[in-house]
């Protein structure tokens, strides 16, 4: 069994959230994830639904800032929320700024040095953390949907898209769309992945995904605000305009008014979680 290790413990909501820390194979480094167990857990197994939060942030933005345990506790869910990249390897320029390296990992493997080696949070998230948290929790293993916000909708979107069997559903808040467009996309994709001449950007881009989707429809849940600072970076009329082309089905919600903070996200997850909830129990 994998070997993880406590570090917080607190109950809330009837259930109870904890911190973890764990060595990953994958990332080569020491990670931390958070996990919400809910109340149900006492007679039995749940369901999973993985959050990956966005630029800056750790495991601990989503349980502090989100109240995602007073819904995950009505429903009966289990609450996962991974850091969103490698911590404390000291690669070159890994703390030079926000939107890059540490705290920015953007949920792909990169290809290019000094990245290639540990910036592996698309392996780690779709694969080695199902298996720590299959091995240690009590989950229903299959039983896992996802969601995210920005980086980590983007995320979400993309674990999503490329293992259309993996999740029951899937969900985002305020997701980058299309990151070959934006410029924390483009800063992310040319860094881990090379110019976008090398061709990789594609297979790491929701919105080139879809495009070139080949499964059965998967129905995206996106969820956006409408006063959000960061809209010219997020771009989500192109990623709905792109499923309209493709028939991919989607649920839209503009939020009037709202921005890119966890208070709007506070106001909305209810929703994402029953709507992950109603594909996982069925
Ligand atoms: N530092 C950036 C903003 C970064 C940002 O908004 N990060 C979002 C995700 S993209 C977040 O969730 N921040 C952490 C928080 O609000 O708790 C800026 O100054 O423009």
């Amino acid at each position: 069994m994998t070997a993880i290790t406590k570090i917080t413990s607190n109950k809330i909501f009837g259930g109870t959230q904890k911190v973890f820390a764990h060595d990953s194979k994958e990332l080569g480094c020491s990670m931390r994830f958070a996990i919400f167990i809910p109340p149900q857990c006492d007679q039995g197994k749940a369901p999973v639904i993985y959050w990956l939060s966005g630029l800056e942030c750790t495991e601990a933005n989503c349980i502090q800032k989100s109240g995602i345990q007073r819904h995950a506790a009505e429903h009966g869910v289990i609450i996962v929320c991974p850091d969103t990249s490698p911590r404390g390897l000291n690669l070159p320029g890994e703390k030079d700024s926000w939107d890059f390296g540490e705290g920015a990992g953007f949920y792909l493997d990169a290809t290019e040095a000094p990245w290639n080696k540990n910036y592996r949070m698309y392996s780690y998230v779709t694969s080695e953390l199902i298996d720590v948290v299959n091995a240690n929790f009590p989950v229903i293993p299959g039983k896992q949907s996802i969601m995210g916000h920005s980086m980590g909708g983007h995320g979400a979107l993309v674990c999503a898209l490329k293992n259309p069997t993996l999740y029951k559903s899937v969900s985002a808040f305020a997701p980058i769309c299309n990151p070959s467009q934006g410029a924390w996309g483009k800063k992310a994709l040319e860094g881990y992945l090379g110019p976008q001449s090398k061709g990789l950007w594609s297979q790491w881009d929701a919105t080139e995904l879809v495009k070139s989707f080949k499964g059965d429809p998967m129905e995206l849940f996106i969820d956006q605000g409408t006063a959000d600072q960061f809209l010219s970076q997020l771009l989500p009329e192109n990623l709905i305009n792109t499923c309209k082309d493709t028939q991919m089905p989607t649920i839209l919600k503009m939020r009037e008014g709202y921005d890119h903070s966890y208070y709007y996200i506070a106001t909305f997850i209810g929703e994402h979680v029953a709507y992950h909830a109603q594909h996982l129990c069925n």
